[in-house]
């Protein structure tokens, strides 16, 4: 592969190699010093695997062409690939790069039902799901529009469901995408600067040149000779990792959740409602990314205040001609508002199989293999389970601050007592002693709520006058 690409016009891979490393596998050494923002390896244009160049491909270009409706982007290059490797000659070069390509993937896709099960709750659970359908559906449309159209080109035995997955997992983890100047996009896959592996330690250092249309590499930072080359593949939460990439970060300070807020059309004022979500730029179903550095973005009030608005509200809002619950409607539609989020959250939370405590424990005590299936799906749903935690910390606490400012509206508002630790809804609670003010459906809850309420607790009984310590 490199002989070809040297041939081609690419510089800077006299001074690399392929190696593997313990800790991300095969990867790229650098064999000499290079100081941050020097220039690594330029990969020029004529070797990228790109949709161009696999329509301007003189037996593949034709037969793409007479797809209809046209491929995606995906499926384009993941075609591409998968023509390329099941010809026997005429892509020498491009034939390297694939020969080079890791036979298997350890994308969530490929996980054992066992080992997705360890993430169950998370929407990378759902979200795999969906996709095995999803492909199934994509690969019988292929075979349709294309595949099947023309068998001398696109044989069966090479271009099986199997090989459809195989050759999607290289797109995704191994491609690049750069917005060009005129507001366009262009993915590209560009062999040896794919064996790059990820480091959030390093600056963003992968750039495309829209003049040239070649692709550079960078020093995202100092490297000695021996070092590992890495380049940042952007802020990515860990379910993407997984289901894009095969790999997890522990502790990825970009971890999300993806939240779907959604109501049924035959919902009560749907219409007047739906015009209200546009303008607050959002849309009857709006997905929102909860993140550890914005747990509860104000989209999602913005929504539930739309959502929950009455009658009366609808009104007032259309005679005072305020559209889009930018800030809140009143007092009433707040509470109402954060306390269904709240119960929302308590509920997804609910849904995960294993609890977070239970995992951190579990990965503590090394259950499961490192690096392994298993050890990154509970990575994944312990980073979903911290951030719903923190969303609906966020969620308790507007809440109790307007249930405060409104003149502690809780009981006038009759709404059912729950149990401030597991959120049971009963009328069979324990009130604590102290404060008054949070409920428990039993002693183990509050013995295990005590280390979370112990300063609330402390500030609302000493405010209250509570002699109790
Ligand atoms: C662009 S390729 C990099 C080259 C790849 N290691 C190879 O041998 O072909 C992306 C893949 O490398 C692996 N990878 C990249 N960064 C990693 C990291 N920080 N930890 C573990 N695996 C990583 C993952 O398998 C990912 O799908």
């Amino acid at each position: 592969m490199e002989s070809w690409l040297k041939q081609y016009g690419a510089s800077g891979l006299d001074d690399l190699e392929l190696a593997d490393f313990s800790n991300t596998g095969r990867g790229v050494r650098t064999l000499r010093r290079f100081e941050e923002g020097g220039k690594i390896l330029t990969i020029p244009h004529g070797v990228l695997w790109t949709v161009k160049h696999a329509y301007a491909d003189p037996v593949l270009g034709p037969a793409l062409l007479s797809a209809r409706p046209p491929l995606s982007v995906d499926d384009t290059l993941a075609t591409y690939i998968l023509f390329v490797r099941s010809r026997g000659s005429g892509y020498d070069g491009l034939g390297s790069h694939v020969a080079a390509l890791p036979a298997s993937y350890t994308s969530s896709i490929f996980f054992a039902e066992a080992e997705l099960e360890i993430c169950a709750g998370t929407s990378l659970y759902t979200t795999t799901k969906q996709l095995d359908r999803q492909i199934e559906a994509d690969y019988k449309e292929l075979v349709v529009r294309l595949f099947g159209r023309h068998q001398e080109l696109f044989p069966c035995d090479k271009f099986t469901i199997e090989d459809y997955k195989w050759a999607l997992c290289t797109v995704w983890s191994r491609a690049m995408d750069f917005k060009l100047g005129n507001g366009d996009s262009i993915r590209l896959l560009a062999p040896f600067a794919d064996m790059l592996n990820h480091s959030p330690k390093v600056e963003q250092c992968h750039i495309y040149d829209v003049l040239s249309g070649n692709l550079s590499i960078l020093a995202g930072k100092d490297y000695e000779p021996g070092d590992q080359v890495l380049i940042n593949y952007g802020p990515v939460p860990n379910n993407r990792l997984l289901r894009l990439y095969g790999f997890v970060v522990p502790s990825n300070p970009n971890d999300s959740y993806d939240l779907v807020l959604a109501t049924h059309p035959m919902a009560p004022f749907f219409e007047q409602k739906h015009k209200l979500w546009v303008s607050a730029g959002l849309d009857s179903t709006s997905t929102v990314s909860l993140t550890l550095t914005d747990p509860l973005p104000s989209s999602i009030l913005r929504y539930l205040r739309i959502q929950r608005l009455n009658e009366s509200d609808l009104a007032g809002m259309v005679s005072h001609k305020s559209d889009a619950a930018f800030e809140k409607v009143s007092d009433s539609n707040e509470v109402e508002v954060l306390r269904f989020l709240v119960e929302s959250i308590s509920s997804l939370l609910d849904g995960f199989k294993n609890q977070l405590e239970k995992l951190e424990d579990q990965l503590a005590e090394g259950f499961y293999t490192p690096e392994g299936n298993a050890w990154s799906a509970a990575h994944v749903s312990l980073g979903e389970q911290r951030v719903l935690r923190l969303t609906r910390k966020t969620a308790e606490d507007l809440l109790a601050a307007v249930e405060t400012g409104s003149g502690n509206k809780r009981r006038l508002l009759s709404t059912p007592a729950q149990c401030a630790k597991c959120k049971k809804v009963s009328v069979h609670l324990m009130r604590c002693g102290r404060c008054n003010e949070v409920t428990y459906c039993g002693r183990a809850c509050q013995v295990a709520h005590f280390k979370e309420h112990k300063a609330i607790c402390r500030a609302t009984a000493a405010k209250n006058g509570s002699k109790k310590d």
